[in-house]
């Protein structure tokens, strides 16, 4: 990230004229992000001196949405933004968040150097996006994926030109642009360092938000030199268990040599010259203490482990989707989630078996379908069989087949079997730990020999499929009391993946939008943000499939033409679940990012039924009001 450097007035005026004049500046005559900009915004279409098409502000649903799928961006901004504004207040300047499109999250300042039109323009809702008002530091931050200074007549259109903008990206710990943080005043209230501080300032953000994404994980904080340690230049890296980059900030990518395409793909041996056993047993010896730690090319880095009991270990999280392949359809941010799809493309077509564990209901034969779909034998057959399911006594013909006439009630024909009728693709053995002993013995035969003998005799026929089985019991514990082969266990798990349960991932928020987006692809449905706050502290015993079935119904029971599901629209026993459960802080709601009455009244009225688990009468009384008028209130907002 670099200041442009400031144009000397003169050329800029020059360029400016001939953008003003048809468009036909060189760019050589300007700096090359600012020739860039000036190009994408005319290829929107955009003139200069033209009005805006479309007023492009949010409605106020749509604004709440967007500041509900920002929470965790918007926590952690809000202090800084505020001693930002501090350092500021003196410049008749605000300061700015806006998300990852360029709509203004949060501003914060001093309006009073801005006209009535420009007020509104630089209001919450707002789109600063490069194609609606041309370069502008926002939106051009935000294509550029730079820190950037937008000053007086660089600006695209004419009537931004009144002002001076500064604006940094702020990305998370997988690399993904999150927002952009601004400061916009007066043309005449330039500072050269302005830039420097809002990129400081995002860096601040960026390191809160990395530091709290991962902290669940094993985390180095890092720099080389240890008084850097707890500064803003730290950087932060976080470990799963087996010792894999699953997060980090800019600063930890620069300092090891990576990008953020490595994340999730790279052990951290690769970039430093120690294993993650020895980190532990460092950070156990010696908590909270800065160990030196040496890069292969013999540079020394300082470290702080922070998160190293096994504990909490045993928990990881996210890094960042750089395939176009089903896995990444079905992947909504998690880092642990991440990481065990990142290893399982590393086996792709190579008769590796994998093995799948986890609790019911977190989507093992989702991810199995999409390891298949994701794969060199996408084309051919998936067969999924549960060998909890079957009857014993057709276990095996199912799994085998047989030859005509094998048995009593068989089908004339025969019966190929479902092994034989994975050839050329996939087999998903769900359920795995429940197969009768004797069939387990036949299968390990089948997977040794990669034959499949019907029942009743004839030959042994060749069958070639990837296989994938999946439990959700501890198939060591199991062979070890004798219930499950352990030749047979060691068989099937060339890699073993366990896929974490609903409350142990941190993409609560992504997994709804999508399986709301699943459910009706044409009407954009969201959860009341205090809702989902609640929502994603509760336990989720039954996981995905359980979420899954509680969103489905609450679609079903929302009125024509509502769009906001809330407490009313659940399901009583997941009411009376979360009324159980103890209520989780609900800081974005203490803090309403609309500063007017009706806003800090309706987020009143919703920590309250938060606050009773959505029973209305308890919240009407706290409020001191009656419930038919909050439920008129509530109805009324979502009207
Ligand atoms: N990534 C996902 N996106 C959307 N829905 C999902 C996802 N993962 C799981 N689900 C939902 O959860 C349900 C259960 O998923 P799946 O059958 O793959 O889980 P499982 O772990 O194999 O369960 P079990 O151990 O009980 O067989 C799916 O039918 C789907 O509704």
């Amino acid at each position: 990230m670099h200041a442009n450097p400031p144009l000397a007035g003169p050329l800029l005026r020059q360029a400016r004229l001939k953008l003003l004049d048809g468009g036909n500046f060189s760019d050589s005559e300007i700096d090359e992000r600012l020739a860039r900009s000036w190009r994408r915004s005319l290829a929107a279409g955009l003139t200069p001196t033209g009005r805006l098409a479309v007023p492009d502000n949010l409605t106020a649903g749509e604004l709440g949405r967007a500041l509900g799928r920002n929470r965790e961006l918007l926590n952690h901004s809000r202090p800084i933004m505020e001693y930002l504004f501090e350092q500021v207040r003196h410049s008749h300047s605000l300061v700015v968040l806006a998300d990852n499109h360029g709509v203004l999250m949060h501003t914060l300042g001093d309006t009073d150097f801005l006209g009535k039109a420009e007020r509104v323009a630089l209001m919450s809702g707002a789109c600063w996006d490069e194609r609606q008002r041309g370069t502008n530091a926002i939106g051009t931050a935000l294509a550029e994926a730079a820190g950037i200074e937008i000053h007086g007549d660089e600006h695209f259109l004419e009537r931004n030109t009144f002002l001076t903008c500064a604006a940094a990206p702020i990305v998370s710990a997988t690399g993904e642009l999150l927002g952009i943080l601004d400061i916009s005043g007066d043309r005449r209230s330039r500072h050269p360092h302005t830039l420097g501080l809002v990129n400081t300032a995002a860096r601040m953000i960026e390191n809160r938000l990395v530091a709290d994404a991962c902290r669940r994980h094993l985390r180095l904080y890092l720099h080389p030199d240890p008084a850097g340690i707890g500064t803003v230049a730290e950087g932060i890296v976080a470990l799963s268990e087996d010792g894999w980059i699953i997060g980090a900030n800019r600063n930890a990518l620069r300092l090891l040599g990576l990008s953020a395409a490595d994340i999730g793909g790279t052990p951290l041996f690769r970039a430093i010259d120690t294993r993650i056993g020895d980190l532990i047993a460092q950070g156990r010896r010696r908590p909270g203490q800065v160990l030196a730690l040496h890069g292969h090319d013999g540079r020394t880095f300082y470290a702080r482990i922070d998160g190293h009991e096994p504990r909490v270990l045993s928990v990881p999280k996210t890094s960042s989707p750089q395939h176009n392949d089903a896995l990444t359809a079905l992947d909504t941010g998690d880092l642990r989630w991440r990481a065990a799809a990142d290893k399982a493309r590393r086996i792709l077509g190579k008769d590796i078996p994998l093995l799948l564990s986890g609790e019911s209901g977190v989507g093992k034969e989702l991810f199995a379908r999409a390891v298949h779909e994701s794969s060199p034998q996408r084309n051919g057959p998936f067969v999924a069989i549960n060998c909890a399911a079957l009857p014993e006594n057709l276990i095996e013909a199912e799994l085998f087949g047989y030859q005509p006439g094998a048995f009593t009630g068989a089908r004339k024909e025969g019966y190929i079997g479902r092994l034989r009728e994975a050839e050329g693709g996939t087999l998903f053995l769900d359920e795995i730990g429940d197969m009768p002993l004797a069939l387990q013995t036949r299968l390990l035969r089948v997977l040794q020999e990669r034959k499949v003998l019907p029942l009743g005799g004839g030959v042994a026929v060749d069958v070639r499929f990837s296989l994938i089985c999946a439990t959700h019991r501890d198939l060591p514990a199991a062979s070890a009391a004798g219930q499950f082969r352990s030749d047979l266990y060691y068989r099937i798990n060339g890699l073993t993946l366990n896929l974490p349960a609903l409350r142990e991932r941190n993409d609560f928020a992504a997994l709804c939008d999508k399986l709301l987006a699943e459910f009706f692809p044409d009407a954009p449905l969201a959860i009341e943000p205090a809702l989902q706050h609640r929502l994603a502290g509760y336990a989720w015993p039954g996981n995905l499939r359980q979420l899954a079935s509680v969103l489905r119904t609450a679609c079903a029971m929302l009125d024509p033409g509502e769009s906001l599901i809330d407490w009313p629209h659940l399901p009583d026993d997941l009411v009376d679940a979360l009324h159980r459960a103890p209520a989780q802080p609900c800081r974005a709601n203490a803090e309403p990012a609309q500063r007017n009455l009706a806003a800090l009244s309706l987020a009143a009225i919703h920590q309250a039924v938060a606050d009773h688990a959505g029973n209305l009468s308890a919240a009407a009384r706290q409020l001191g009001i009656s419930r038919q008028t909050l439920y008129r209130k509530l109805k009324g907002e979502r009207a």
